[in-house]
């Protein structure tokens, strides 16, 4: 048996259940990553986000394929280092670091919290620094490795080609740029579909009518989901050579680029 199977040995995390969209808003303020939201994260996520525990923990299986000696491994926009702590349980590549970044000054503090957790119960794992800061302000180190799971879509649009390029100017050869995002589909039918199958699954989760239509609204106007088809022509664009989608949930996607 592997010390880490895709069945993961998770450290503890808050078992808070999402209740923020529960009672009616007068107004629903924009979402941001605040104290409240760092409270209910892990059951946000995995409830709002259909194939989000597969995606993590075969994103730690894929960066032990891509990982290249001396090198750092990049969670950007890390929340509560659930992909920090995935690759930390899989990679095993000398001299490797990981550098988890997000500019939540809550997910910060909380993220460090549950990393010393997971350096209290595990030993020998990669050493890892937790950032405070802006991605798009980050000077990049040579990486193999860099997870933008679920983060792309918070950037502004007209920002996104320039962050792609910085990281593909950072990957190594041999790395790989590992991109997980809602997605929008330019037929309209299947975003249709898409749409009320990822509303049943929310559904299926325990949400109301009223959290799923408080959560959209709170969303809309700082997530902004691109196509598959924009996907793959901005990171060609930003100078990667292809563009491998490995997984995809109802309207989740990962994809792998490589350098
Ligand atoms: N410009 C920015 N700079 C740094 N961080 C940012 C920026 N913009 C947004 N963030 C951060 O990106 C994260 C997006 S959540 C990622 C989930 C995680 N990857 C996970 O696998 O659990 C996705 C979601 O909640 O759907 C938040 O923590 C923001 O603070
Ligand atoms: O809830 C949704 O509809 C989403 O698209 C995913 C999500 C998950 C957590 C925070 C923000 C958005």
């Amino acid at each position: 048996m592997p010390a880490f199977s895709t069945y993961a040995a998770g450290t503890a995390v808050s078992k808070e259940p999402d209740r923020l969209f529960a009672q009616p808003l007068a107004q629903v303020p924009d979402f941001a990553f605040n104290e409240d939201v760092v409270r209910v994260f892990p059951d946000m996520i995995k409830r709002s986000v259909p194939g989000y525990p597969t995606i993590v923990e075969n994103l730690g299986v894929l960066a032990a394929q891509f990982a290249q000696p001396n090198s750092v491994l990049y969670d950007l926009g890390s929340s509560l280092g659930a992909v920090t702590q995935a690759l930390r349980r899989h990679v095993r590549t000398d001299g490797c670091r990981v550098i988890a970044v997000d500019n939540s000054a809550a997910m910060v503090e909380r993220c460090r919290e549950y990393l010393n957790g997971q350096d209290s119960m595990f030993q020998e794992l990669l050493p890892v620094e937790v950032i405070e800061g802006d991605i798009l302000a980050l000077d990049f180190q040579p990486a193999s490795v860099v997870a933008l799971n679920f983060t792309l879509q918070f950037i502004a649009p007209e920002q996104r080609t320039a962050l792609l390029s910085r990281i593909h100017q950072s990957l190594l050869p041999g790395g790989a740029l590992i991109l997980s995002e809602k997605l929008r589909f330019n037929d309209p039918e299947e975003h249709a579909l898409l749409t009320d199958l990822h509303v049943a699954f929310k559904r299926a989760n325990g949400y109301s009518e009223l959290e799923i239509a408080q959560k959209r609204s709170a969303i809309e106007n700082v997530m902004k989901p691109d196509s598959l088809e924009e996907h793959r022509e901005r990171l060609l664009a930003a100078g990667f050579s292809k563009v491998v989608p490995w997984f995809q949930c109802l309207n989740f996607a990962s994809l792998i680029a490589l350098p």
